[in-house]
């Protein structure tokens, strides 16, 4: 008692607020003085764990050394989104499995649009003549397709867009005449009865992009123009105006660099872990939940898949849909199953446009299980509007990953249709290797889609048509991969400012298989370049 009064307390100027707290109160029981002492020592667990931490993670940066950057590059649809999606496969699989579900809003938007180009397709067969030719043809000669559609006059814009989708690269002036017949009365019904699926498109956008979807920009940068917006030259004059491919029109497009909490979607495209578990948590019997709709609607979807005139149509159109971004067609009785959760291969083959750059960060292990290191990758939006936001970018970078998608050279740019595909990664990548803020940034490129590649050249459809330099060389996989792998090489050792670190890869890298194999030595060359800047060895 005495020892309560005499007490010495402080003078109220040096009163420290988390003393004053943690002293005892005056009139404290032996009780409370237990209950108090074991507070403090829990408090004080947990600082010391805090600190732990704190400690730990100044070692682990001091061991693991500056993080390694790592830039994608490459026009649209060139795979860089995939390239990453194949990095977190090898660095995070643990995440990248438990993330599957939350692509399957991405999958069943990919389908709905195939549907959707195959019901417009019909839709255009369906007003082209019939038997009878007294409805009144219009013959629209294509610059650069390989045949001339007929279509009646009052459709011809949204038929010639058909038309165009795989075959309009540089200009070559078709003569044929093709007439597509009136589609049978059960391929009519049949898309009668799919029209209402349609609607799923907004719903599911909605979901993907909420809260600030958008669709993507259909505004071309000006031509021509380099990243840093100097003349770049063209690589061949191509002065036809094509259509836009069908379904590129309303691509929805994510901007993964926004901070901004998404429902459904991945954390690399910018979802949180609670997107994840709201993905799981969709109600199949709910008759208008989007799983349940293609549930419901997957028969008829499969029939007008395989049915023969769908075939014939899409084939006079032009239309290679197995050759299209996020093609599930040939798997729609997996993909619209109740439960249905994405393999692998499928969320590598989902397909999502970016825009802006998004930054991912993961922890990469030294192959003998030494030392961990931080990896950022940066992905950036491939379209022509977003190429000077890369520049900020390549400062301080320690790689650069390119990604020239060799099969697009029948194809042309959707943002602006009078440049052909490879011509634009010819003109990237010229740009990329002279720039000077690269010069001594390694360059890795991937010559990529060649599955696609492969079967265009089996198809018959020759690069010397549209690549002229190609020249009389054979039209087979094997002669064509190796002039464009020159090519590419011929450049890079022409426009670097000096002698820089450069490999390439022929890649298909919706394969995770021999991606990973592909990645495990640019991780090991990275490593290789980490090892060297700490000192162990040179
Ligand atoms: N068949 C095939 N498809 C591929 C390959 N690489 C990528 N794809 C597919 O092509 C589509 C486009 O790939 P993305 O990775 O989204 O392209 P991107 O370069 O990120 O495109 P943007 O975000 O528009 O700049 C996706 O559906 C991929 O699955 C490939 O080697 N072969
Ligand atoms: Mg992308």
């Amino acid at each position: 008692m005495a020892g309560r009064v005499f007490q010495r307390r402080p003078s109220t100027d040096s009163i420290d607020p988390l003393a004053a707290a943690l002293e005892p109160p005056p009139d404290e029981t032996p009780d409370e003085r237990h209950q108090r002492i074991m507070r403090a020592r829990m408090a004080k667990q947990v600082s010391d764990e805090i600190d732990e931490g704190i400690s730990r993670e100044k070692r682990d940066a001091k061991k693991t050394g500056k993080p390694v950057k790592v830039l994608l590059l490459g026009q649209s649809e060139s795979g860089k989104s995939t390239t990453l999606k194949n990095f977190q496969l090898m660095c995070e699989p643990k995440a990248f499995r438990a993330e599957r579900t939350s692509w399957r809003t991405i999958i069943q938007l990919n389908v709905v649009r195939s549907i959707r180009i195959i019901l417009d397709a019909v839709a255009q067969a369906t007003i082209a003549p019939g038997p009878s030719a007294s409805l009144g043809v219009t013959t629209i000669p294509v610059l650069g397709a390989r045949d001339n559609v007929s279509v009646r006059s009052s459709y011809a814009s949204v038929s010639t867009a058909a038309s165009l989708s795989m075959s309009d690269g540089y200009g070559h002036r078709g003569s044929i005449q093709s007439t597509v017949s009136r589609p049978d009365t059960d391929l009519l019904s049949l898309r009668a009865r799919l029209l209402p699926l349609l609607d799923l498109e907004e719903i599911l956008t909605a979901r993907i992009a909420n809260p600030d979807h958008e669709y993507s920009s259909s505004t071309p940068a000006p031509s021509g123009r380099s990243p840093d917006n100097s003349p770049v030259p063209s690589f061949r004059a191509s002065p036809s105006l094509f259509r836009k491919r069908p379904g590129k029109e309303r691509e929805v497009a994510v901007n993964s660099g926004s901070t901004r909490k998404r429902g459904f979607l991945p954390s690399l495209l910018g979802g949180d872990r609670s997107s994840i578990d709201t993905a799981d948590l969709v109600d199949w019997d709910d008759p208008s939940e989007p799983g349940a709709v293609l549930n419901a609607a997957s028969d008829d979807m499969q029939r007008l898949w395989a049915h023969p005139s769908v075939r014939e149509i899409l084939s006079r159109s032009g239309l290679r849909l197995q050759e299209e971004s996020g093609f599930f067609l040939d798997e729609i009785k997996v993909v619209t199953a109740p439960g249905y959760v994405p393999t692998d291969e499928h969320v590598l083959r989902a397909r999502l446009k970016t825009l802006g750059v998004s930054e991912h960060r993961m922890r990469l292990s030294e192959p003998n299980g030494g030392f961990t290191r931080e990896f950022r990758i940066f992905d950036v939006g491939g379209q022509r509007s977003m190429v000077p936001r890369w520049v900020p970018y390549f400062d301080d970078m320690d790689t650069i990953i390119f990604l020239a998608p060799i099969s697009a050279f029948d194809q042309a740019l959707e943002e602006d249709r009078r440049v052909n595909r490879l011509a634009d990664s010819f003109d990237l990548w010229t740009n990329i290797t002279r720039h000077p803020l690269l010069k001594n940034t390694a360059i890795v490129l991937f010559l990529n889609k060649i599955d696609i590649m492969q079967a265009k050249l089996a198809a018959g459809i020759r690069l010397a048509d549209f690549y002229p330099l190609y020249g009389k060389r054979p039209n087979d996989f094997d002669s064509a991969s190796k002039f464009l792998k020159k090519q590419f090489t011929l450049i890079v050792k022409k426009e670097s400012p000096v002698p820089r670190m450069f490999y390439s890869h022929l890649t298909a890298v919706i394969d995770s298989a021999s991606t990973a194999f592909v990645l495990a030595g640019i991780r090991d060359m990275l490593m290789r370049i980490h090892l060297k800047e700490i000192h162990l060895i040179l």
